[in-house]
């Protein structure tokens, strides 16, 4: 299966990278911005794999990666070859305990956090304002798949746009997501634009920082990578005994 890997920086794009021996190729992307050929250019180019997996560094935020990730879809559709699978990865933050620095997980639902209105009585998402969508459901079998193989939790992984930085947001975040595990930047962005092209999503995170207080000291950036090369190492045997026929 053709797959795309969408992480937010080209730092993650390479730990993804890194699971994947032999020679990697440039694939410019239409109309991208940028210098042509400048791989570190959120949106400008994939990196093939020899493996087949096409990886994009996206852009940091929902929208930028939304951007970058429908472009590589578009371009893959019109040349004939497109993805059966897009996947969202990268570094996040973890709640604890239950997602400690370096462990793994995979969504079961990719929820936007902050997408809605503010009110008197607190926050409604847009689904109560009558618009739009919130959470997007991975299929079933291939996150279980996954998880097993990786050795990640499932559980809901929030976007947001802004970098939560106080145990009162973490909290009120788990009071209105008690399933979610992490929170990253991108996953909703990614996910929109799979779903607008008809492609099944994941999204997979490697903690590597808690959610709450900012403590910029306390991020383990390197645990994470590392964490995110083991566990693209694993993927594609999980890929492989994937059938989507049982999640319809
Ligand atoms: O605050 C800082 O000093 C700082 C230093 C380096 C990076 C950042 C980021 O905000 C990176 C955002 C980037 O990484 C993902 N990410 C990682 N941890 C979290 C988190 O706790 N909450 C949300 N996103 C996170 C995110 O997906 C972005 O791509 C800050």
């Amino acid at each position: 299966m053709r797959a795309l890997v969408a992480t937010a920086v080209p730092a993650e794009r390479d730990a993804v990278a890194r699971a994947f021996p032999g020679a990697n190729e440039a694939i410019r992307l239409p109309g991208g911005p940028g210098r042509p050929g400048d791989l570190d250019v959120p949106g400008v180019s994939v990196v093939r794999t020899a493996a087949g997996y096409d990886l994009l560094a996206a852009g940091v935020g929902p929208a930028l990666a939304a951007a970058s990730t429908a472009t590589a879809l578009t371009a893959a559709a019109l040349g004939g070859t497109p993805y059966g699978l897009v996947v969202s990865a990268g570094i996040g933050g973890g709640f604890q305990p239950e997602a400690p620095l370096g462990s793994l997980v995979v969504a079961d639902a990719i929820t936007v956090a902050d997408l809605g209105a503010e009110t008197a009585d607190g926050f409604l998402p847009v689904t109560e304002l009558g618009f739009g969508t919130v959470t997007h459901r991975p299929p079933a079998s291939l996150v279980r798949g996954v998880s097993e193989a990786m050795g990640a939790r499932p559980g809901t992984i929030l976007t947001v746009s802004t970098v939560t930085g106080t145990a009162a947001r973490a909290a009120e975040l788990r009071a209105r997501h008690p399933q979610a595990l992490a929170e990253g930047m991108e996953g909703f962005g990614v996910a929109e634009a799979a779903a607008a092209h008809g492609v099944p999503v994941l999204e997979i995170r490697a903690v590597s920082n808690p959610v709450g207080p900012r403590d910029r000291a306390a991020w383990r950036i390197g645990d994470a990578f590392a964490a995110l090369t083991e566990a693209f190492g694993k993927l594609a045997p999980a890929l492989e005994s994937w059938n989507p026929y049982d999640d319809q």
